[in-house]
C-alpha cells in the first residue's frame, strides 16, 4: 500500500445498501414458512445493512493515528472536497462516519427489540411487526444518506492523493512560475513516467523519484503552492504548505536571477526569505539559468537547460537531507 487512503472500498448509496437488505431479506424468507420466514427475513435485512454500513467505517483508518503529513494533507483535500460544510476537513469526516456507525448499531437494535415480538405473535402478527421493523431499519438509513454521499465524496478525493510517503527522505521544490522548477524535477528524475501528478485546488503536487546510494528520494514539485506569496494563498492552499513542513527534509528555493521568468528578483527572494522562516530543515537557495545571469548571492549555482552543476545541486540537496536525518545521532 502506498497511501493510507488507497484502498478504501467503494461507499455504497443509503439506496444500495436498502436495496440489497431488502431483496436478499426476501431470499431468505423465501426459504422458510410462518413466523420463522419473518424472522429470517428481519435477521438477514438486520445484519446486511449493520455489516454494510459498519464496514463504511471500519475500512477508514483511524485519522488521529496517521502520520501529521497524512492528517493535514487529508484536512485540506476533505476541506475541498466540503465546499458547502461549516467546518470542512477531517472532523466533518469524522463526524460523517460517525453516524454512519450509529445508523449500523441501531439496525441491530431494532432487529432485537422485534425478535422477541416476533415469536411470541401469529403468522399475520409476526409479518406486520416485520414489515414495521423493516420501515424503521430503512428510516435509519436514510437518515444517514448525506453521511454516506459524504464518505464517498472523501473516499473519491482522497483516493487520488499521490503516492508521497512521509517515511521517505523528501525534498521539497519551490519558487516562481517560470523559474525551472519542473524542468530541474524532469532533468533528476527517471523518465520511466514516474512523475505523479494530484490536481490540488488551483494546483497541482508533482512527485518525482531518484537514488542515491540505494536510497530513494523523493523530489516534490509544489507549483500553485509554494511559487508565490503566503498571503496570496487560499486556507486550504495554506493547510497543503503545512502538510508540505511536515513532509520535507529539505527545500530547495530556485531564484531565477536573470528575471526572465518575469518576477522580479527581490520579489523571488522575498518566497524564499518567507520558506525559511516557515521550514524548519535545510533551505537552499539555487540559482537557476546561470547561463542568463549570476547576479544574486546563492547556495548554488545551476543551469538546468544547459546541465551545467545540475548533478552537484542534487548532491547538495541529499547532503541537506544526511543532515537533517543524522541530527538526533549527533545528540548522543
Ligand atoms: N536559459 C535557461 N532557461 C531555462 C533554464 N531552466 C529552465 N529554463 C526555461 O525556463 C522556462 C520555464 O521552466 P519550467 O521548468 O517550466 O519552470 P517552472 O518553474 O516549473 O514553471 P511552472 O511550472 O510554471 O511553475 C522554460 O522555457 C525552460 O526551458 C536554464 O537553466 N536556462
Amino acid at each position: 500500500m502506498s497511501h493510507p487512503f488507497e484502498n478504501l472500498p467503494t461507499t455504497p448509496t443509503a439506496e444500495e445498501v436498502v436495496d440489497k437488505a431488502f431483496s436478499r431479506a426476501t431470499r431468505a424468507g423465501g426459504a422458510k414458512e410462518g413466523v420463522e420466514a419473518q424472522q429470517s427475513m428481519l435477521m438477514t435485512a438486520s445484519n446486511i445493512v449493520s455489516d454494510n454500513l459498519q464496514n463504511v467505517a471500519q475500512s477508514w483508518p483511524t485519522i488521529d493515528e496517521l502520520d501529521p503529513f497524512y492528517v493535514e494533507l487529508a484536512d485540506a483535500v476533505v476541506g475541498e472536497a466540503y465546499p458547502s460544510e461549516d467546518d470542512p476537513g477531517v472532523d466533518a469526516l469524522k463526524q460523517h462516519l460517525s453516524e454512519v456507525s450509529w445508523a449500523g448499531r441501531k439496525a441491530k437494535e431494532i432487529r432485537q427489540e422485534y425478535e422477541g415480538r416476533l415469536v411470541r405473535g401469529d403468522k399475520d402478527t409476526a409479518r406486520k411487526l416485520r414489515k414495521q421493523a423493516f420501515a424503521r431499519i430503512a428510516d435509519v438509513v436514510e437518515e444517514v444518506e448525506g453521511d454516506l454521499a459524504a464518505v464517498s465524496t472523501a473516499r473519491d478525493a482522497l483516493k487520488g492523493l499521490p503516492d508521497i510517503r512521509p517515511d521517505e527522505p523528501a525534498i521539497v521544490v519551490a519558487g516562481y512560475p517560470n523559474v525551472g522548477k519542473s524542468s530541474f524535477v524532469n532533468r533528476v528524475t527517471r523518465a520511466d513516467n514516474e512523475i505523479a501528478s494530484y490536481p490540488f485546488t488551483t494546483t497541482q503536487i508533482r512527485v518525482g523519484h531518484f537514488e542515491d546510494q540505494r536510497i530513494r528520494y523523493q523530489l516534490v514539485d509544489t507549483p500553485g503552492l509554494l511559487d508565490r506569496p503566503p498571503e496570496e494563498r487560499n486556507e486550504i492552499e495554506s493547510q497543503a504548505v503545512s502538510a508540505l513542513e511536515h513532509l520535507a527534509d529539505a527545500v530547495l528555493v530556485l531564484v531565477d536571477p536573470s528575471e526572465e521568468c518575469g518576477y522580479p528578483l527581490a520579489q523571488q527572494l522575498e518566497l524564499r526569505n518567507d520558506i525559511q522562516s516557515r521550514f524548519d530543515v535545510p533551505v537552499l537557495t539555487i540559482a537557476n539559468k546561470s547561463d542568463r545571469s549570476t547576479d544574486v548571492e546563492a547556495d548554488h549555482y545551476m543551469s538546468v537547460t544547459e546541465d551545467d552543476n545540475v548533478e552537484g545541486v542534487l548532491q547538495a540537496a541529499v547532503d541537506a537531507v544526511g543532515y537533517e536525518l543524522e541530527l538526533p545521532f549527533d545528540d548522543e
